[in-house]
């Protein structure tokens, strides 16, 4: 690995390509100072991801050859703790950087994951005058643009076994924070996809078990150092990718926290029991459509809970024998799309439709998928917690509901990009279908919200889910009805806290702001179906004190907090809550519901 003062002083240097340029004059030349230029590969070219481990494959291979050299690159990032200026990279600023742009140092750079990066032709050039092969870490733009310039290069992308496993190693590296990884992570399904762009790669490497991928990456780079070029047919025709949730990095960090990085990429994936597993769907695929000798697969999972396979209505006996369902319709099990003894009148219409509910995991938005499936619909239920939704499912499969109708999806609803996946995963599941109802369940609130000297990242959190999560869902899901030209249902759980301002010391003013925004938004929104002479219809709920888990969360995981505020007088329970909902939904097309407001009978305020 060469230090920047290695470089032979006086290196005359020609203006470089940008990442994205096509002009390969002077790159291989450059490189190979005008005198040799070979025509056996000078570089090994690694992308892939981030935390996929490129480098720490592209460390082991270095240790253990003479052969082989790493061209250190420049960067605008922050130096991680055991970064070295020179030996990880040339830490630079973005005036310096652009400066030396501007200079034509740079063979190639490119922006990623928001700093710049780059390779400059005196880094690349120290370790091929030094006779070895030059070994790049770099991005897709960057491989596209080594690609262009002409240097001759084996160009091996480094692929995860799943999405999974890589939020594992970004989150057990501990070397970024949340929102970094967060933000590697949403890259990384675009960076897979370039996988399928003829030409760009000659190999494809799974780094699954480590030891196994040093092997075969050694293979591979002894062909660059022999002077051999690639073998043909190594990368699939064609890989695709399964739109997925992505893994929830949150969760996954709390965890490596909690116990060392080996064992966090084991305690990630819950199973379901054994009589379940018999109807998981096989692991999303992502095979390249034609059989394609090794390498395998990249094989991306979807995050969906024991996502069953799209069998047959009926087919999937339960496992207990049904009991009394806590909406109070039908006792029995009902087939898909069949009339039910105890559906309220009108509801037919939804039979076989489908309902997305978010906040689904506890309350109000379990008994809603609840009453939802057992009157017939198609239910999504969408929540953070995965070991909820795989309770949720057990507890469907148990009441009779048959799990070819029933989807769980694990997504944090403040996360756009796994918001945009929600309809893409439905129409995966369901391709005659898309969401015909919407119910904008997910809500919370903080105690240490007040206004004079309340938590900031209380707000937040309360902005991020109560209003910008409902208005991404709901974002996704009209463009989604749009899109098939269906519109059906929209249910905004307002609260009564959308009306006036919760009394008591918890200074609750914060979180009323935030769901009369909701309100707000819930007229805005039928408005603007009304103006756009669109068929949606668009209700609100405003319930008091409902018994759930909303005081605990507010109480920040105090589970005495829900019995305190609930013992005073009886409150209402999340299943009449789902009855509003049922009865929003079963009004005749010419009736739309705006709000309903539902207090216990002795509450006050
Ligand atoms: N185009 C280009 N990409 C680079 C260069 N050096 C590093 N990268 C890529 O930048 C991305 C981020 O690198 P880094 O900040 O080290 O994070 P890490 O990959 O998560 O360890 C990775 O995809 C690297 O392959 C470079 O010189 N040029
Ligand atoms: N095959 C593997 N199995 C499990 N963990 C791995 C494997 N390869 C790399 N890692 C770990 O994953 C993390 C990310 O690797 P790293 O080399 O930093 O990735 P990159 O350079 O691609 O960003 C590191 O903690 C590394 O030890």
């Amino acid at each position: 690995m060469g230090a920047e003062q290695s470089v032979p002083a006086g290196v005359e240097v020609q203006p470089a390509p940008a990442a994205t340029s096509n002009q390969p004059d002077g790159i291989v030349p450059e490189v190979s100072d005008g005198q040799k230029t070979s025509l056996a590969p000078s570089a090994l070219v690694l992308v892939g991801p981030s935390g996929v481990g490129k480098g720490t494959l592209a460390k082991r291979l270095i240790e253990d050859s003479d052969h082989f050299g790493f061209s250190v690159s420049h960067t605008t990032r922050a130096p991680r703790p055991n970064e070295q200026h020179g030996v990880h990279y040339f830490f630079t600023t973005k005036e310096q950087f652009a400066k030396e742009i501007g200079e034509g140092k740079f063979l190639e750079y490119a922006e990623v994951h928001g700093n710049l990066y780059g390779t400059s032709v005196a880094a690349a050039r120290a370790v091929l005058d030094s006779g070895r092969v030059c070994v790049l870490d770099i991005d897709v733009q960057g491989a596209r643009a080594v690609r262009k310039s002409g240097l001759k290069g084996i160009f091996v992308f480094i692929a995860p076994p799943s999405l999974e496993d890589l939020a594992n190693r970004l989150a057990g590296r501990g070397t970024e924070t949340v929102e970094q990884i967060t933000r590697r992570l949403n890259n990384a399904k675009a960076e897979i996809e370039s996988i399928n762009e003829k030409g760009l790669y000659d190999y494809l490497l799974i780094n699954d078990d480590l030891e196994d991928a040093v092997k075969r990456l050694k293979a591979i780079a002894d062909r660059a150092a022999k002077g051999l070029d690639p073998e043909p047919g190594m990368v699939p025709e064609r890989v695709v990718l399964e739109d997925a949730p992505l893994p929830d990095i949150r969760a996954l960090t709390q965890q490596q926290t909690a116990s060392d990085a080996n064992s966090a990429a084991a305690a990630v994936e819950a199973q379901p029991p054994a009589e379940e597993q018999a109807e998981q769907a096989p692991a999303a695929s992502a095979a390249p459509t034609e059989p394609v000798a090794p390498p395998p697969a990249v094989d991306v999972a979807p995050q969906a809970v024991s996502a069953p396979p799209a069998a047959a209505p009926g087919t999937l006996a339960p496992t207990a024998a049904p009991r009394q369902p806590t909406y109070n319709g039908s006792s029995s099990a009902p087939p898909a799309a069949q009339p039910l003894e105890g559906v309220p009148p009108g509801f037919e219409k939804w039979q076989g439709k489908v309902a997305l509910v978010s906040g689904a995991s506890s309350g109000i938005g379990w008994a809603t998928c609840e009453a939802l499936a057992l009157a017939g619909m198609r239910v999504v239920a969408v929540a953070r917690r995965k070991d909820r939704l795989e309770e949720l499912q057990r507890h469907m499969h148990a009441m009779g509901v048959p799990l070819v109708n029933f989807l769980p999806v694990v997504c944090d609803i403040t996360k756009e990009a796994e918001v945009a996946t929600l309809p893409k995963i439905v129409a995966k599941r369901w391709t005659d279908c898309g969401i015909d109802v919407l119910i904008n369940n997910a809500g919370m609130s903080r105690n240490d919200a007040s206004l004079f000297d309340g938590n900031i990242g209380s707000w937040v959190e309360m902005l991020s889910t109560n209003v910008l999560g409902t208005c991404m869902m709901t974002r996704a899901v009209v463009q989604d009805m749009k899109r098939r030209g269906s519109y059906g249902h929209i249910i905004n759980m307002i609260g009564l806290s959308g009306h006036r301002i919760p009394d008591g010391p918890q200074g609750g003013g914060f979180y009323a702001a935030t769901k009369s925004a909701v309100k707000t938004i819930t007229e805005g929104l039928r408005q603007e179906a009304r103006g756009a002479g669109l068929p949606l219809r668009v209700s609100g709920i405003s319930p008091g004190v409902v018994e759930t888990e909303f005081f605990a969360v507010r109480a920040f995981g105090d589970a005495e907090a829900t019995r305190k505020a609930t013992s005073a007088f009886k409150c209402l329970q999340p299943v009449d809550v789902a009855d509003a909902v049922m009865w929003c939904l079963s009004c005749p097309d010419h009736m739309e519901v705006n709000d309903i407001v539902v207090r216990p009978t002795e509450q006050l305020i």
